[in-house]
């Protein structure tokens, strides 16, 4: 591990150290009352964030990280400021997408994200290893606590957007993320399969019981696209989205076909080259209304 690197890394550590005792003093006080508002974390003193959405899928493997880099770079390729925290701790797979392999290193602000070339911050778990392929063997709380210090130890600078690429499912970080970050809204990742459905609402019911909103959800992998006749085939069978959107009262924000070139693109690390543009282009306007809203 480098220098900067292992400072880094043992700031967190110290910090984590810290957390956990001022976490048993909290404990051993009398009880007070909490309200979501006091479990919120303060932005790192050099960040300032205009708004944090969060990308979150009920399963593994819908795409869930295609679709936070997608929409980071439809972002920045209209001028916003963007960065990418990628809370998938065990499964990190935004640095490849984009092909950065920096380390990370602090300063007097905290941990510097890197930056992609077109300008998109990024602050992730492997950035920060030296070995990209060393397992994450880390208990729930531990990988909880390195995301709230992805998020106020971080000197993120000046952001419109800070998309947060969950885990799947509805475990300890999208928990803690819900909690302590400043999450104006989620975008919800799901496949056609009919299974994925009831996770959709999974997911869905807990954004709701957090008092988070739910800005809509994109199908990924709803067709292929066939190279001949560029008839659309369902790979994964009919789309059930529009029936479980309209029963949610929620919006479908996009239909991602499964683009095999998008998948070569993506495995070489050149993500901005992807065109997906028109496909996102009600998901970019809603973000950009809340754009318009907090400025
Ligand atoms: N629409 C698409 N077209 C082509 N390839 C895609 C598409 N969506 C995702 N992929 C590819 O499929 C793989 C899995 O996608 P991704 O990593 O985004 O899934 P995920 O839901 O984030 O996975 P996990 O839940 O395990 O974190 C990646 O190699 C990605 O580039």
């Amino acid at each position: 591990m480098s220098k900067e690197n292992f400072e880094a890394f043992s700031r967190t550590k110290r910090n984590m150290e810290k957390q956990g005792k001022e976490w048993k003093q909290e404990s051993e006080k009398k009880p007070q009352q909490t309200t979501a508002e006091s479990l919120k974390e303060p932005m790192n003193a050099f960040s300032n964030i205009k708004n944090v959405i969060g990308v979150v899928s009920g399963k593994g493997g819908v795409g869930k990280s295609f679709v936070t880099s997608s929409l980071a770079v439809q972002m920045a390729k209209k001028g916003y400021k963007v960065g990418i925290l990628d809370a998938d701790i065990t499964g990190p797979s935004i640095p490849k997408m984009f092909g950065i392999k920096e380390q990370v290193v602090g300063d007097h602000r905290g941990m510097l994200p890197i930056e992609t070339k077109e300008g998109i911050k990024v602050i992730s778990i492997n950035l920060l290893m030296e070995n990209e392929e060393a397992p994450v063997i880390w208990r729930g709380p531990v990988i909880a606590g390195v995301v709230k210090q992805f998020w106020n130890e971080t000197c993120w600078g000046d952001l419109d957007y800070l998309f947060v690429d969950m885990p799947p499912g509805t475990g300890d970080v999208p928990l803690t993320v819900f909690q302590s970050l400043p999450v104006e809204g989620i975008v919800i990742v799901t496949s056609p399969q009919e299974l994925v459905q009831m996770i959709v609402k999974k997911a869905y019911n807990m954004a709701n019981m957090m008092k988070i909103k739910v800005l809509g959800v994109v199908e990924n992998f709803s067709y292929l696209l066939c190279p001949d006749c560029g008839k659309q085939i369902k790979l994964f069978g009919e789309s059930h989205i529009d029936d479980v959107a309209s029963e949610l009262n929620i919006e479908v924000l996009g239909k991602l076909p499964l683009n095999p070139e998008a998948a070569q693109i993506a495995d070489e690390g050149r993500f901005f080259e992807i065109e997906n543009e028109e496909l996102l282009s009600r998901a970019i306007e809603v973000l950009e209304s809340k754009e318009k809203i907090n400025s």
